[in-house]
């Protein structure tokens, strides 16, 4: 007979040797001990190389094909009539669509800057709304080297309508300052603008996911999903639709993703019809993949997610557990120096500084 936290204890340690869980821990960032020369003050901090040999890059799929070579074992071209561009699915997971390069550099600037300035504006919620309340102007602020900063002030609320949002009960008790303003920063609480939009990990886009019940609350206030994005998600999702079905986006989830920072496996069951896909856009630096079984017994294959490259999953695709276990930001393998120069204008430095060390992904979903 075992206790409760026996079988708890046993369930976690059973998790922690799952063929997932194991290629996660392959894959992950090991950052190793900060390194103190004895001769210089200075202390370096390394990364472990990882075997990336396993790893399928699609880029390389993409090139050989347009050079007539044969692709590799396991690795399909998926011809889709009427679809633009080369499309290439596993064998053993059908239901998964892989579109390399999907997006031009603009394109791909356009939807980085969107998902920065325009995404996380409220109604949408974001990881931050939970503390702070509705948040306006983030990027804005952290553009212009704001404070977000607590107060219960009179005037805060006039600050607000300036600003041209409405007030709320949170509203009123977080706004941002200037940093000028020394009085109001140095003797309410007070966060940097910047510091504050690192922190932002999630935000949703159309019907709002809570996170916490893991399920969309129709109640909760929202805007439809921009045109622009429900029209390239619908142009997106073809190859993963029956023939002569439709897709109709309800809901985006955009996850920010800093250098350290990881989506465990899992799989993305709240949406009514599963042979809609998830139409799912990687932005910014490069990532690593899983693409699991049904089960998190089953070895999963890693790809790398670039830039531009877009990925659809539906169908049997749907019930495969899937995750990121690694974002790369250093100069070799983060792969975009392309958004870099993009990025150039003194204007856009908050985008190139904020891209530089991150990766933004948008997955778009039919949810009824
Ligand atoms: O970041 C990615 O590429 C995958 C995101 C994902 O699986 C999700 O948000 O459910
Ligand atoms: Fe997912």
């Amino acid at each position: 007979m075992y206790s409760a936290a026996e079988n708890a204890a046993a369930a976690a340690a059973a998790a922690e040797r799952t063929a997932f869980r194991g290629a996660e821990k392959r894959y992950k960032l090991y950052k190793t001990l900060p390194h103190r020369p004895k001769s210089r003050k200075r202390t370096t901090t390394g990364t472990k190389p990882t075997d990336l040999s396993d790893v399928v890059d699609f880029k390389a799929v993409l090139d050989g094909f347009a050079g007539g070579r044969d692709l590799p074992p396991g690795i399909l071209r998926f011809d889709c009539d009427g679809f633009d561009r080369p499309v290439f699915c596993i064998e053993d997971r059908p239901g998964f669509f892989f579109i390399p390069s999907a997006l031009t550099i603009e394109e791909q600037c356009y939807w980085i800057r969107e998902s920065l300035a325009t995404f996380p504006q409220p109604p949408n919620r974001a990881n931050l709304t939970a503390i702070y309340g509705p948040i306006y102007g983030l990027f804005n602020a952290a553009q212009n080297q704001k404070v977000l900063i607590e107060t219960e002030d009179t005037d805060t609320l006039v600050d607000h309508e300036l600003n041209g949002s409405k007030s709320s009960p949170h509203s009123q008790k977080f706004l941002f300052a200037e940093t000028s303003d020394v009085h109001r920063v140095e003797t309410c609480k007070s966060i940097a603008a910047l510091a504050l939009l690192k922190k932002l990990r999630w935000s949703t886009l159309g019907l709002q996911f809570d996170w916490s019940k893991r399920n969309y609350d129709v109640s909760l206030p929202h805007n439809k999903i921009p045109d622009a994005l429900c029209t390239l998600a619908r142009k997106m999702a073809v190859p993963a639709l029956p023939f002569g079905e439709d897709f109709h986006p309800e809901a985006a989830i955009v996850n920010y993703f800093g250098p350290s920072d990881m989506l465990g496996g899992h799989l993305d069951d709240m949406e009514l019809d599963w042979t809609r896909p998830i139409v799912s856009i990687s932005l910014g630096c490069k990532a690593i993949f899983l693409l699991g079984g049904k089960t998190r017994e089953d070895v999963p294959i890693a790809m790398f997610l670039r830039s531009g490259d877009i990925v659809l999953m539906a169908g049997e695709a749907r019930e495969c557990f899937h995750g990121v276990p690694r974002i790369f930001t250093d100069d070799d393998h983060a792969e975009i120096s392309a958004i870099l120069s993009q990025f150039s204008a003194e204007d856009d430095r908050c985008y190139a500084d904020y891209i530089r060390n991150s990766r933004i992904n948008i997955n778009i979903r039919q949810v009824n």
